[in-house]
């Protein structure tokens, strides 16, 4: 998605760790206004460094920072009270503490208090009905739902008269960081195509990959994949650095060949009209080199490994939807 295209209206993260920076910092290096972003998130220290990295940034922290976030503040002397009774720290360095009502909201909380972070927030999502989108790994858009409806008849939702604001759920990967994130995103089916829009270019600014799945399950599949993925790929750098090492090479040079080794592979699969399994037989001549460490993967069962690793982690994401998201509050 194009800059030009870029949605740039009022942002609020909930929580202000790597992922939410990781995109953050994604959006403000392609041009998004930094006055239009405000961050939540309860570590005072976290708030500075967020603000030494990008000076004039807004940050709240305190008990009602996530709210404020969302609905936005004024300089009045109501947030003026709240600022003096330490009911939200603000950033002394930011322009102002005035903002508008969030038109999108993160949740980048860890997915063990998504729940009371949602509960708490749930009158003022209602009511402002912003785009919501979740990072959190494991929690349905069901759940969500039924978080943001907390206190509410089950009823007036059915009959339409309390709504919920739309919900897009997002699995990104902290490659995310380099801007060279994989995301996986679902939306449920009250997002329209501009909120899909939406959230795909805000994806887009860290992710050089954003792929729509159409059943919710499948979000499990793509944590299984690309968001743990790095760290497979990690465990694999740390056992060829390691191989080498005991090989005799000195520690440093296998690691700088297994990391530009495992880039420059990357980077042919991604520009090769061939499949993967053809570019592996390419490096292999037959009785060679490779020939031979492909046949010890092999004989050692790496594939049904690997197919074991991703579906465990599939698994765990599934087993956390109903760990964290259950029925009840
Ligand atoms: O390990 C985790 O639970 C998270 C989800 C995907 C990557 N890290």
């Amino acid at each position: 998605m194009t800059q030009q295209q870029q949605h740039q209206g009022r942002l609020a993260f909930i929580g202000g760790g790597n992922m939410a920076e990781a995109i953050l910092g994604g959006l403000l290096a392609c041009g998004y206004p930094l006055s239009q972003c405000v961050v939540s998130e309860p570590i005072q220290a976290r708030c500075e460094f967020l603000q030494s990295k990008y000076p004039g940034l807004q940050t709240l922290s305190g008990p009602d920072a996530n709210r404020l976030a969302i609905q936005g503040s004024k300089s009045t002397t109501t947030t003026q009270s709240l600022i003096q009774d330490g009911s939200i720290q603000v950033n002394p360095t930011a322009a102002s503490i005035d903002f508008a009502p969030a038109e999108v909201v993160i949740l980048a909380v860890k997915p063990q208090v998504l729940r009371s972070v949602v509960v708490d927030l749930a009158p003022v999502l209602r009511a402002l009905q912003p785009l919501v989108i979740s990072i959190a790994a494991g929690i349905e858009t069901s759940a969500i739902a039924r978080f943001m409806a907390d206190g509410v008849d089950e009823d007036a939702i059915a009959a339409g008269s309390v709504k919920l604001p739309p919900v897009i759920r997002v699995m990104p990967n902290t490659p995310a960081l380099v801007l060279e994130g994989a995301a996986g995103m679902y939306a449920t089916a009250d997002a329209t195509a501009e909120h899909r829009e939406v959230a795909e270019s805000l994806l887009a600014a860290v992710s050089k990959q954003v792929s729509w799945v159409e059943t919710e399950s499948l979000i499990d599949t793509v944590t299984g994949i690309s968001g743990s993925g790095p760290a497979y790929f990690f465990l694999m750098m740390e056992a060829m650095e390691e191989a080498g090492v005991k090989l005799g090479m000195d520690r440093a040079t296998a690691k700088a060949l297994t990391i530009q080794t495992c880039l420059g592979a990357a980077k042919m699969a991604q520009l090769s009209s061939d499949d993967l399994e053809t570019l592996r037989i390419k490096v292999t001549s037959p009785q060679g080199t490779t020939d031979a460490a492909i046949k010890a993967f092999e004989a050692g069962g790496f594939r049904d490994l690997v197919q074991k690793g991703v579906t465990a982690a599939d698994a765990r994401s599934r087993t956390l939807a109903k760990e964290l998201g259950g029925a009840k509050l």
